[in-house]
């Protein structure tokens, strides 16, 4: 062991004790990369002296070192278990949040009316966070009720704070579906996806999964698949090729129902992700390939991707 690793452990407790106040250090990866360098520099040999330079010539004899790596081996196994617990008490709260909140749950987003909508008079208007009216007839509104009404002035960070406790649960082994709906040029795409400085409920979700997973006491692997659903067939957007070869050629993929009630579709490509940029890359592909890509049949629509 050289000088340097000497100064190293003799630090070690006090740089530990200071991490510790930084959470996000606190992950089982840094916990079990910690444990395992302890582990390598435990000594198995007896070392008599360390130096760091000329200057500073310093002493650490075997005993005192190896009392010192077991205290922060203790350290490291008790905070692994506080960690676990915490993991669990979050996840107790989450799921419970959910259950409150009912598995299936509508919203209604108002986006803000474009220029030439700003002409005609005001049709639909909101009371409150769960109510929208429209105006059928001079004298006649009708009301709809949501589970939660986002007015125009509301922002994609308002939406993605109703939908993330959902995503979240995801890595806790729930099935999440989350969709959007309605007529062309509504904002769909805008919800969904945002714009590059306003990300929508795609990129900051796919942002928390990775954070969530690298957070948790369990190994991850995270695969994305991208297909769409168009004049009734299911076509893969990943397929390899498909592009050169034209999106006729892309077969349509069929669902199959196993015995436990579980929905699979056969054949579908599915690609191991790591990070964020590497489902950006594979949305993107998709993206291009998407039948509706090419059709703009509303031209206030977006289509813009992250
Ligand atoms: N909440 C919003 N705030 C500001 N602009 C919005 C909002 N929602 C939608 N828009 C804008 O309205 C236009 C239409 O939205 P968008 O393209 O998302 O509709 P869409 O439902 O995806 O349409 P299509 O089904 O044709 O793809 C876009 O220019 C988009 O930027």
């Amino acid at each position: 062991m050289d000088g340097q690793s000497g100064k190293t452990m003799q630090s070690l407790p006090d740089t530990l004790s200071s991490l510790k106040g930084f959470n996000k250090y606190l992950t089982p990866g840094w916990i079990e990369s910690v444990s395992h360098i302890l582990k390598e520099l435990t000594p198995t040999k007896p070392h008599k002296v360390m130096e760091e330079d000329t200057q500073n010539v310093f002493e650490c004899h075997d005993t005192e070192l190896d009392i010192k790596v077991a205290k922060i081996q203790d350290e490291m196994v008790s905070l692994g278990a506080q960690l676990k617990q915490k993991t669990l008490q979050k996840r107790e709260s989450l799921n419970n949040y959910l259950d409150l909140k009912g598995s299936i749950r509508v919203f209604c987003r108002m986006r803000p009316f474009n220029h030439e909508e700003s002409y005609s008079s005001r049709t639909m208007f909101t009371l409150d966070e769960s109510n929208v009216f429209l105006k059928v007839a001079e004298t006649k509104t009708k009301q709809y009720k949501f589970d939660k009404v986002f007015d125009p002035c509301s922002t994609q960070g308002d939406v993605f704070s109703e939908v993330e406790p959902v995503i979240k649960s995801a890595i806790d082994g729930y099935n999440v579906c989350i969709f959007a709906y309605g007529q062309t040029g509504s904002g769909k795409t805008f919800t969904m996806e945002g714009k590059p400085k306003d990300l929508g409920v795609i990129p900051r979700g796919i942002q928390v999964l990775f954070d969530r997973a690298s957070e948790s006491n369990s190994r991850f692997q995270l695969t994305f698949s991208m297909l769409e659903i168009y004049m009734g067939n299911l076509r893969d957007l990943l397929v390899p090729g498909s592009k050169t070869n034209g999106l006729k050629n892309v077969p349509s993929l069929s669902i199959k129902t196993d015995p436990d009630g579980g929905i699979e579709i056969e054949n579908l490509v599915a690609v191991t992700v790591n990070n964020f940029q590497e489902v950006k890359r594979l949305y993107g592909l998709g993206t291009r390939l998407r039948s509706t890509a090419s059709t703009m049949a509303n031209s206030t629509s977006s289509r813009s991707h992250w």
